[in-house]
């Protein structure tokens, strides 16, 4: 690789993910560089949401702050950017105001033609690379890098919504009116994803994830026929695309959120992230194999040193029990994103507990 970068010297993370026995669980949060950060928010006062994403120095900037607010504590960084930066480079218009809305969503499978085709990733995209190369030289090594990508199912779901959707109405009409158009455009979305994420590790990312936010949507035959598929794709082709470019095999979570964990961990991810309705013993018990992330759910936060601590008491044994004792192959963190709303002081006080008690030989 053409990279120099400063060697690593946490790999908690890395090795939970493979797998293996760690001393205590990594610990990092989805969302962790967001709007909780009086930092964040200090800056976002000046840019726009989508104009620090295409900014590197800003990015890397927003990356850092949590890592350096919680030195020691926290044991990844994730790469600031959003899932929509892909329907972006296909040729979409998205701001963001407060939430996600699309200019121009597709309507019938007629809209479909215009999309960027094929589409430039490293063109439309190189702004996350250079981002993702910055921030590794930025961290000096302190804690991995995680780069991600949205799903096919939750990107497409976003391109014909416009938006976040409670019921997905539009999307899931597109899923039973126009089947193999669906399946088709999904594909193309996969295929972009397989070249975002490949050009991640290449700019320096040592863990990939891919969020498929609205995967408990579908049920559990349309999440086989719609989004398995894709996700199966994007695995199997990164995995093998990083082996012809000698590139580092790097591990990849599959966050599916709402989804059956078992299902999920058909499509072959190394770690399968879980959400705070699913109890990891069950999860085990099910089959699942996998190196598993999560699960606290988000909202303990906002109840008080005492709950939080009880609650991760709790999760730690969940995880122990369920792997017979041990903390292997688990990486803490919470079910979902951290919310706008909590208090620094109580996310460092989560990270505090999950040392403790995730801690080999600490009270099961
Ligand atoms: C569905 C989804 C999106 N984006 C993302 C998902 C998948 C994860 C999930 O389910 O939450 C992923 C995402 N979005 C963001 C990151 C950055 C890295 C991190 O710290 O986790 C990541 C990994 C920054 C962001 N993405 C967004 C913000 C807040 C925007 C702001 O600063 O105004 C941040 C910090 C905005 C965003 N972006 C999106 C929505 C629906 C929203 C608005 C609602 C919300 O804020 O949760 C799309």
């Amino acid at each position: 690789m053409s990279h120099d970068f400063p060697p690593l010297k946490n790999d908690l993370l890395l090795r939970a993910a493979r797998g293996e026995q760690t001393e205590r669980a990594p610990v990092w949060v989805m969302r962790q560089a967001g709007r909780y950060l009086p930092e964040f928010r200090k800056l976002r006062l000046s840019h726009e949401f989508f104009d620090i994403c295409r900014t590197p120095h800003l990015a890397t900037e927003i990356t850092v702050q949590p890592i350096r607010r919680y030195t020691g504590l926290v044991d990844a960084a994730i790469i600031f950017s959003d899932i929509l930066v892909v329907p972006q480079a296909m040729g979409m218009e998205v701001l963001m105001n407060p939430g996600p809305v699309f200019t121009d969503p597709l309507s019938t499978p007629a809209d479909i033609s215009k999309l960027n085709h094929p589409v430039d990733v490293d063109k439309e995209l190189g702004y996350v690379f250079e981002a993702i190369t910055q921030t590794r030289r930025a961290l000096d090594g302190e804690v991995p890098l995680i780069g991600f990508c949205g799903a096919p199912w939750t990107l497409f779901a976003y391109m014909i919504e416009g938006g976040s959707s409670k019921t997905l109405q539009k999307a899931k009409t597109w899923l039973f009116k126009y089947p193999e158009e669906s399946q088709a455009l999904l594909m193309r979305i996969a295929d972009i994803c397989v070249d975002f994420l490949v050009g991640q590790v290449k700019a320096g990312a040592q863990l990939l994830q891919v969020f498929d936010s609205n995967a408990g949507d579908l049920s559990p035959h349309d999440f086989t026929t719609f989004s398995l598929p894709g996700l199966q794709h994007i695995v199997n082709r990164v995995r093998a695309r990083l082996a012809d470019s000698s590139l580092p095999i790097v591990p990849i979570t599959l966050f599916a959120k709402g989804a059956s964990p078992a299902l999920a961990a058909r499509a072959g991810y190394d770690t399968v992230g879980l959400d705070w309705t699913q109890d990891p013993r069950d999860v085990v018990a099910s089959g699942v194999t996998a190196a598993l992330q999560g699960n606290l759910d988000p909202a303990v936060l906002y109840g008080g040193q005492e709950a939080i601590e009880r609650e991760v008491k709790r999760m730690c044994s969940a995880f122990r029990t369920a792997r017979g004792g041990s903390t292997r192959a688990w990486i803490a963190n919470l079910g979902h994103g951290i919310t706008p709303g909590v208090d620094p002081e109580d996310l460092r006080f989560f990270f505090e507990c999950v040392h403790k008690y995730s801690a080999e030989g600490a009270a099961p």
